[in-house]
């Protein structure tokens, strides 16, 4: 078997350990690499020729991503995965106890227990490529970092810092890494190895903890540490609901390692141990699975997208300047915005520039990188700059007939392989296509917002687009960070056609007494990251409530909403926007009150006493029923293509609960005959609306599940 690992000795005395795990694009730490990393630690330990050692990557643009994933889910027990964190500790343990200096030599991801290998050096030096990150994202995984991280990294840059990277599991970049002090230096590619290479042959320095004035008070005392603790578990208790067993794992691992090292590590495998085995990351390495596995898809089989070298962006409102930004600084194309008014142009341009301004204050990024991205964004009133234009995706109003012009005005001012992507949410791309000249380059770009924040994109063909123009989308939509699913056209696509039915039913609950903070709250219990109401609050009452009517004239009464609703409307309640929704929006926008309370006027409006009457279980049973049974007819329907894709889709596009895995993977969690059997209670007892899918009477037959 080929190694994973090659020592090379240098004349000066310093070594260069090189992991190049064989056969995988990216280098990821394996249980029976101990063996073998134990003999050249030998080697390097009895070898008095050699001074210092510099550990790198073999890779092109990544250093190490952590543990390998699938062997964590390979575990059969929760000692099997204690072992293997055991295993990594003594490992890592070994690099910081011997006498010679171990630098770090990083480029590209460095994550999990790729940075815990690294924090075991006495050095640490990154690129400031974009390529460069440095985390320990194992709480995504349901997991904590098993190889010393929780007790190295609050030890090199403070608790606070510390426990803020391990509890969110965000990766941090080569400027914030050397600003946190992660890393020692942050040096252009040409010249990582040199500048490791020096600190190699350096001898090591005690090292001071780079802390703000108000982390050094704070953490320097007992009472101040007791303090930060407990805000930390309220905080996370608050966040999580009790749902996630990690980050609570994470603050204990940090807490008794500060009292006891020894402690603090075995204490950090045996809970590893645990939380491998436990549902929660069962279901988020389920996700990573998926994510990884969409990536390399081109959403149309045997195709390759084609390259995307400028788009436009027709309208400049909330939308438009979100898909202006992740185009211009993820994609790193020109956009061009075509507004009606220099207005919608300005306003477009300032959502990317207070995006980018905020990076540079906190000096995350450099005023000349913002200046180059700034420059890819420019504005027209007409249609100049357009012959060039590959791609243009509109973010115009709701308005069928719009959209046509616009089709219309794109065939005329572009080249005849543009592609006309539109970000409806609700008109079907067959009706925009309509009166196309080329229906083939006609597709939908289905954007959430905020567009630079969430995650997902819809692609949808219409019967007449072209496998290529699909590719393409796909392929330029991944370019902008974005994970794509191609969803069949149709009203509400998929996402929004699963979220109706399952806000409406908020909605019913209510206009049956039951409070609306209560309501919300069981659905934050359940896991999602707000509740119905206050999503819609969000999302403004007027906008979400527009797709119903289209919805029901597609799929009829299973779609209707509350009667009553239509007098939110009429008393000018469009939610959070104009102050006026289902919460108070009183004073500033940003104070913390604002929002919290329910507006009890809403109850008057709408005719209603509040009382109580349902457990939070029922209310989300009520409302998740009915949302599991339409994602079920999405896949019947062929409107997703897979169980995979109607997962991600619901995780990333309306926050359904990861830890859940998404609603197909909660389905087989809960047993398919028993989300059909409670269908069949609420069809009967309450509404026919709750009438199983087919294909879920057929799969209880069967006995058959999803994955
Ligand atoms: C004990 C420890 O504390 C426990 C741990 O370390 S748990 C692991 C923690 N690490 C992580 O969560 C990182 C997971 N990986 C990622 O986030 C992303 O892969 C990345 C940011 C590193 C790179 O993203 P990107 O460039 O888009 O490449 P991506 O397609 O995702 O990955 C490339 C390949 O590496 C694999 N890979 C990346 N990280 C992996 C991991 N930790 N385990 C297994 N495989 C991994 C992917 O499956 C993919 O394999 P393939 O080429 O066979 O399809």
């Amino acid at each position: 078997m080929m190694s994973a690992f090659t020592l090379e000795k240098r004349e000066d005395g310093i070594a260069i350990l090189t992991m190049d795990v064989p056969g995988e694009s990216m280098n990821t730490l394996k249980g029976d690499f101990g063996d073998e990393i134990s003999v050249i630690l030998d080697q390097i330990e009895s070898d008095a020729d050699i001074k210092g050692v510099v550990i790198t990557s073999g890779k092109k643009d990544s250093f190490v991503a952590g543990a390998d994933i699938s062997m964590l889910s390979a575990c059969d027990t929760v000692q099997d995965a204690e072992t293997l964190s055991r295993q990594g500790q003594l490992i890592f343990d070994r690099i910081e106890k011997i006498r010679k200096t171990f630098v770090a030599a990083i480029h590209g991801p460095a994550l999990g227990g790729g940075l815990e290998l690294a924090l075991a050096c006495d050095y640490r030096v990154c690129t400031d490529s974009d390529k460069t990150q440095l985390g320990l994202p194992e709480v995504q995984l349901g997991l904590l970092p098993g190889s010393g991280g929780t007790q190295r990294l609050p030890a090199l840059i403070g608790l606070q810092q510390a426990m803020k990277m391990m509890l969110t599991g965000n990766s941090v970049r080569a400027s914030q890494a050397k600003k946190y002090g992660i890393v020692d230096d942050c040096v252009p590619e040409s010249i990582l190895m040199d500048v490791a290479v020096g600190l190699a042959g350096q001898a090591v320095k005690t090292r001071t903890v780079a802390k703000s004035m108000v982390s050094k008070v704070i953490e320097s005392t007992s009472f101040g540490r007791g303090i930060m603790f407990s805000k930390a578990r309220e905080q996370t208790m608050a966040q999580t609901k009790g749902n996630y067993p990690a980050p609570m794992y994470i603050i204990d691992c940090i807490e008794l390692g500060l009292k006891n090292r020894e402690k603090g590590y075995a204490t950090e495998a045996s809970l590893f141990g645990k939380l491998v085995m436990t549902p929660e990351s069962k279901q988020l390495r389920g996700v990573f699975f998926a994510t990884t596995e969409m990536k390399k898809e081109s959403g149309a089989d045997g195709l390759k997208p084609k390259v995307i070298k400028k788009i436009g962006v027709l309208g400049g409102g909330l939308m438009g300047g979100g898909i202006a930004f992740v185009s211009a600084t993820k994609a790193s194309v020109p956009v061009r915005i075509k507004d009606i008014n220099e207005h919608g142009i300005a306003s477009a341009m300032k959502y990317s520039y207070d995006i980018l301004n905020k990076k540079v204050k906190k000096r995350f990024m450099l005023l000349s990188q913002m200046q180059r991205q700034m420059a890819n964004i420019t504005g027209c009133l007409d249609y100049s700059g357009y012959k060039s234009v590959d791609m243009a995706i509109e973010a115009v109003f709701e308005d069928v007939n719009l959209k046509q012009t616009m089709v219309a005005e794109i065939e005329e001012h572009c080249h005849e392989n543009t592609i006309f992507a539109s970000n409806t949410s609700s008109i079907p791309i067959a009706d925009i296509a309509a009166k196309a000249k080329r229906p083939e380059n006609v597709v939908g770009l289905h954007y959430f917002s905020p567009v630079d924040k969430m995650p997902l994109v819809e692609v949808i063909g219409h019967e007449g687009t072209s496998p290529q123009t699909i590719a393409t989308t796909v392929g330029f939509a991944k370019r902008q960070g974005k994970t794509p699913i191609v969803v069949k056209d149709g009203a509400g696509f998929y996402v929004n056609r699963i979220l109706a039915p399952y806000m409406s039913e908020a909605g019913f609950l209510a206009m049956e007494g039951q409070p609306i903070n209560a309501i919300d709250q069981a659905l934050v219990k359940f896991g999602f990251p707000v509740g119905p109401f206050k999503l819609l609050d969000e999302v403004g009452i007027d906008v979400g409530t527009k797709i119903i009517p289209i919805l029901m004239n597609q799929f009829g009464e299973r779609f209707a909403s509350p009667d009553a609703f239509e007098k939110l409307l009429e008393n000018d309640r469009k939610g959070k926007k104009n102050g006026s929704g289902f919460y108070k929006y009183s004073g500033k926008a940003n104070s913390k009150d604002s929002g919290k309370k329910v507006d009890e006027s809403v109850y008057t409006l709408l005719g209603i006493t509040p009382v109580s009457k349902y457990t939070d279980s029922s209310v989300a049973e009520r409302c998740l029923l009915l949302m599991l049974n339409e994602a079920a007819m999405c896949l019947e329907e062929g409107v997703i293509r897979s169980a995979r894709d109607g997962d991600i889709g619901a995780i990333f596009g309306i926050g359904f609960p990861p830890f859940r895995g998404g609603p197909f993977r909660y389905m087989d969690e809960l047993g398919i005959d028993h989300v059909v059997s409670r269908l069949e209670h609420y069809a009967t007892s309450y509404s026919e609306k709750y009438t199983p899918a087919a294909i879920l009477l057929e799969m209880r037959d069967e006995k058959r599940n999803f994955y």
